[in-house]
């Protein structure tokens, strides 16, 4: 069947997605906010060129009644973003973060401004040029019922690209946020010259907090174990074409924020999800010692110094 595929948001992983979908046979439309000054993905630093096909149109406009829809812009805009979504089509929110004014995960922002929407998400260790390019990966889709999870990882599979379904939105959602967070802390060590060990620690301890936190939010923290929690953790915090990552990097190295921020080849999640994971954390009385500290990091009332000391001094505890 020629399914028709709304794709909204034609950055990186917008445009790769467009590609992926492309290639299932789909017919696939873009719709981004000012089409003509849609960044070529050749553009990018990170990128290899990979142009849409003339066949996946670009444009301003939005299908009266298309069979799937991907929104894929940042976190901090989906809210204004999804009032265009069209009625009564699923949609599957591929960002991750946690918005900031709110502190709440993308689906509960899609309940809040289009509740008549049925929402699910998709996450795990993705990045967009090996997509485009259509090597191998996994991810995982994840939706309030079962059987919605498992119809929509079906309708996005391909052989290159496979989705296992969940219905642990909480989970899955938390490991998309943390992950970067988490990895601003890992490039921060690795560019201040902190060594692997460190790098393994915060991932390892990074992990143990996220599983915490997810206990504390309904979620599960089996989903911590899975692609969208260590899977896109590890692929984060040690694949060198994580833009969060390289923002950790250029901050290890000693730049300012905004500076590191501005060099980026694209949005760094993790800058405004650290404190409104923290607010999350806090709310309900879970402690985060890593994002904690990511956090004030980045609001710059620690140092890189206090910041190392206060991850290390803590009192000794049982792993
Ligand atoms: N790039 C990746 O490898 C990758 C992989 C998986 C998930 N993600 C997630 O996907 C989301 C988008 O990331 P990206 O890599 O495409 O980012 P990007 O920086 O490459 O592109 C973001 C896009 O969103 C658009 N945008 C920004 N504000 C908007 C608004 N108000 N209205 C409409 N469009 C707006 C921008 O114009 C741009 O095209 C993020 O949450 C990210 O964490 C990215
Ligand atoms: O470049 P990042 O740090 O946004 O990471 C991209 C993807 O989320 C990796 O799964």
């Amino acid at each position: 069947m020629n399914r028709h595929i709304l794709v909204m948001g034609a950055g990186a992983w917008g445009s790769a997605l467009a590609l992926h979908m492309h290639r299932t046979g789909a017919r696939v439309q873009v719709w981004a906010r000012n089409p003509a000054t849609r960044l070529p993905t050749g553009a990018m630093p990170r990128l290899p060129d990979w142009p849409l096909p003339s066949d996946i149109t670009v444009s301003d406009a939005i299908p009266a009644k298309p069979d799937l829809v991907l929104v894929v812009v940042p976190v901090q805009h989906l809210a204004s973003v999804l009032p265009l979504l069209p009625a009564g089509v699923p949609a599957i929110l591929c960002c991750k973060g946690v918005e900031r004014a709110s502190q709440t995960f993308p689906l509960d922002v899609l309940v809040r401004v289009r509740p008549e929407c049925p929402g699910a998400v998709l996450s795990g260790p993705n990045f967009a040029h090996e997509i485009a390019a259509g090597l191998p990966a996994a991810a995982v889709v994840a939706a309030p019922h079962m059987d919605q999870a498992l119809t929509l990882a079906a309708a996005v599979s391909s052989p290159s690209f496979r989705l296992y379904a969940s219905d642990d939105c909480t989970g899955v959602q938390l490991g998309g946020a943390a992950k970067n967070v988490i990895a601003i802390a890992a490039g921060t060590a690795m560019g201040a010259g902190l060594g692997e060990n460190a790098r393994a620690a915060l991932i390892t301890r990074g992990l143990a907090e996220t599983g915490r936190l997810a206990a504390a939010l309904g979620g599960q923290p089996a989903t911590l174990a899975g692609l969208a929690g260590m899977g896109d953790l590890v692929l984060t915090c040690t694949g060198a074409a994580s833009r969060n990552y390289q923002m950790g990097l250029a901050l290890g190295h000693g730049a300012v924020a905004e500076d590191a921020a501005a060099a980026l080849p694209g949005v760094a999640e993790g800058v405004t999800t650290a404190s409104a994971l923290l607010g999350m954390a806090r709310a309900h009385g879970v402690n985060v010692p890593i994002i904690e500290t990511v956090s004030d990091f980045l609001a710059k009332t620690l140092t890189l110094e206090e910041a190392r000391s206060r991850l290390l001094d803590r009192p000794l505890k049982a792993e």
